[in-house]
């Protein structure tokens, strides 16, 4: 299979420099300095140039979540504003799978850039971006009128997406007579109607209260299932990035710094700056089994052949489970005597594993598509709690 049908965008080598001097020759003075290993706050100090993004590498696959977080100024949406050239990258390329072949979306003709924007890719932003004045319906079909769809068609595939989230009433309303979150919504319906393959998302749910944006970040995740579109969403509440995102691209003054599953940034920080991030997160909705269970493929072998989980004991070949703490021994594998443990599945969240373990008091397994691959104690609980490395 061809890389084009895994990965939708693929970010290279990008830099992104804004002058703010008016110099000639300041860019390409900042880039030689950049190339020097001078920081961010250096050559904004000796030239006047910004460095909105540099050496950014970034694969976006087909049909993920995608998030981008960092704080303030980090270069979340420079990065992102590159995917439609809103940022021109002063090096680097921005490829877009089109077909078996790619397209550097930094560098194609004008003609190109307006069809991939019209076609392939759909913004959402954080100010909804929508016009007042305009009807609900209007709203949705604005960038179907701009293609200059015929009235019939368009009117159709308004009225689908507005079914899809949930505002088939108000279609008439106009939107300053809509709430916050509502118009969030239009603004979604607008970019599920263009068909965009790809979803650019800028903190839209920011300015949105804590409840109707948990609302709106189910509902986003249930559209992406469906329609199974690529979406790139920045966010700088680390909460949002894990609850929602596939991957997760942590930034830094203009630099990625790790980019990895919830499970990676969260169990597997890669330095110190990460780590800070986490410990300001909420773990118990957002870690999944998956990411701290211990998978029976790497659990070490007792000398009887038993792989050894600690306070319980797996036959595979069997397949039985010994509890040493209670000398019980049970059959794995859809046998298990009713309860005698929990079994849990991949996606489920730490504070629901602790609540079955605190429930139940037995021991914690954890299934994927109907087989056990996994166990969870204790100290796989503590250790995820905590985001300290299991010991031992
Ligand atoms: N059009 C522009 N002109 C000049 N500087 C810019 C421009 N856009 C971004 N920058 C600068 O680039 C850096 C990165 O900004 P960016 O908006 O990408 O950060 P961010 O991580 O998205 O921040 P926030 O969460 O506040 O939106 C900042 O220093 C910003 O001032």
């Amino acid at each position: 299979m061809s890389e084009t049908a895994n990965v939708a965008l693929d970010f290279r080598n990008i830099d992104i420099l804004f002058d703010r001097s008016g110099r000639r020759g300041a860019i390409e003075a900042a880039l030689a300095r950049l190339d020097a290993g001078e920081t961010r706050e250096e050559i904004s100090r000796a030239l006047k140039v910004t460095v909105g993004v540099a050496g950014a590498n970034l694969g976006v696959a087909r049909g993920e979540i995608s998030v981008l977080m960092g704080l303030s100024g980090s270069g979340k949406s420079t990065l992102l504003r590159a995917a439609n050239r809103l940022n021109q990258p002063i090096r680097g390329e921005v490829r877009i799978g089109n077909g078996s072949a790619w397209l550097d979306i930094a560098r194609c003709d004008g003609d190109t850039l307006r069809e991939l924007r019209k076609t392939r890719i759909a913004m959402v932003f954080q100010q909804f971006g929508l016009l007042p004045w305009r009807s609900v319906r209007d709203n949705v079909g604005f960038g179907l009128e701009l293609r200059g769809m015929a009235p019939s068609v368009r009117r159709e595939i308004v009225e689908e997406k507005l079914a899809l989230v949930g505002l088939s009433s108000w279609a008439d309303a106009q939107v300053h007579e809509l709430s916050g979150g509502m118009q969030q919504r239009v603004g979604l319906a607008r970019a599920f109607a263009t068909d965009a393959d790809i979803l650019l998302m800028d903190e839209p749910f920011s300015a949105l209260d804590p409840l109707i944006r948990r609302k709106l970040q189910d509902e986003l995740m249930d559209l992406q299932k469906r329609l199974k579109k690529t979406i790139l969403f920045v966010s700088h509440d680390i909460d949002e990035a894990l609850k929602i995102g596939s991957r997760i691209t942590i930034m830094r003054e203009g630099r990625i710094v790790q980019t990895g599953t919830p499970g990676d940034i969260t169990l597997r920080p890669i330095n110190d700056y990460v780590a800070d991030f986490i410990r300001h997160m909420n773990p118990l909705p957002t870690i999944l089994a998956a990411a701290f269970m211990r998978r029976f493929r790497d659990l070490p072998v007792r000398p009887d052949g038993l792989l050894d989980a600690g306070t319980i004991a797996i036959d595979q070949h069997a397949p039985t489970a010994h509890v040493a703490d209670r000398g019980v021994v049970m059959r794995a594998c859809g046998e298990w005597e009713p309860g005698a443990v929990c079994i849990v599945p991949t996606h489920m969240s730490l504070g629901e594993v602790i609540v079955m373990r605190q429930r139940s008091g037995f021991p914690v397994l954890v299934e994927e598509d109907g087989q056990l691959v996994g166990v969870c104690d204790d100290a796989d609980i503590y250790q995820a709690l905590s985001g300290e490395r299991r010991r031992g």
